[in-house]
C-alpha cells in the first residue's frame, strides 16, 4: 500500500510561489486535486509522482507502484498503442488483463490498438492511458484532467471506472481538474485537496 502525506509542502518557481502550506494524508479510493487555470494541479502531480522536488515542507511518499503517464505527448508519437500497453504491462506485476480487455471494449478502442499514437485522436490516447491507469494495478495512480476530449459515452466509461476507484481499499487514485466533477457528485471522495481558483 502505498503511503503519502505532506506537510507544509510548498513549490515555488523562481520568484513565483506556485502553492504553500499544503498539508494533506492520501487515503485509499479518489481524491481530488482541485484548482482553477494554472494554480498548480499538475505540479502537485509532479510532486506526488516524485518528477519534482518540494521548494519547501516536507513530502513523505512510500510509493509502491506508480502511474503517471502522459500517452498524449509526442515522444509517443511512433508507438503503436497496443505496444504502449505491453511495454507498460511489462512492468506491473499486478497488471489486470481482463480489466484491460473490458475497458477496451467499453472505450471502444479495440479497432484502434493496432495503429501509432500520432495516428489516434486526443480522445482516443487519453483513452489508451486509461486502459494502463486502471489494469496496471498501480498503488499511486495520478490523472491529470482526465476527461478532456472524451467523447460523452467514454465520459461515462471513466465515470464508472473513477466510482468504483473511490470504493478502491487498496489503492490511491489522485484526480486532477478544474472543479469537483459533476458526474461524480453521488461517489465519496476521500479528500480533497483545494488549490483555490
Ligand atoms: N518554469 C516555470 N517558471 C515559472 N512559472 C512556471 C513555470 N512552469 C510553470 N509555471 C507556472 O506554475 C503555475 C502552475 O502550473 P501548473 O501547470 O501546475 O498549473 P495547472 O493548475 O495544472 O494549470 P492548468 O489547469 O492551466 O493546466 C502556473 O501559473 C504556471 O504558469
Amino acid at each position: 500500500m502505498a503511503r503519502v502525506s505532506a506537510e507544509r509542502l510548498t513549490f515555488a518557481h523562481p520568484g513565483v510561489t506556485v502553492f504553500a502550506d499544503l498539508g494533506f494524508t492520501l487515503s485509499p479510493g479518489l481524491t481530488l486535486v482541485r484548482g482553477g487555470d494554472g494554480r498548480g494541479k499538475t505540479t502537485l502531480l509532479r510532486l506526488l509522482a516524485g518528477e519534482l522536488a518540494p521548494t519547501g515542507g516536507t513530502l513523505s511518499r512510500r510509493v509502491g507502484s506508480l502511474w503517471w503517464e502522459q500517452p498524449g505527448e509526442p515522444a509517443h508519437d511512433a508507438v503503436v498503442a497496443r505496444e504502449w500497453l505491453a511495454e507498460r504491462q511489462a512492468h506491473f506485476a499486478g497488471w489486470r488483463v481482463d480489466v484491460a480487455e473490458a475497458l477496451v471494449e467499453a472505450f471502444g478502442l479495440g479497432e484502434h490498438l493496432g495503429k501509432r499514437m500520432e495516428m489516434l485522436s486526443a480522445g482516443s490516447r487519453r483513452k489508451v492511458g486509461l486502459v494502463g491507469a486502471a489494469a496496471s494495478g498501480a498503488t499511486l495512480t495520478l490523472l491529470d484532467t482526465p476527461w478532456a476530449a472524451l467523447d460523452a459515452r467514454s465520459a461515462r466509461v471513466l465515470d464508472e471506472l473513477l466510482a468504483e476507484a473511490a470504493d478502491d481499499e487498496a489503492r490511491l487514485w489522485v484526480v486532477a481538474d478544474h472543479e469537483r466533477p459533476a458526474s461524480l457528485a453521488d461517489v465519496t471522495w476521500a479528500g480533497c485537496i483545494d488549490l483555490g481558483d
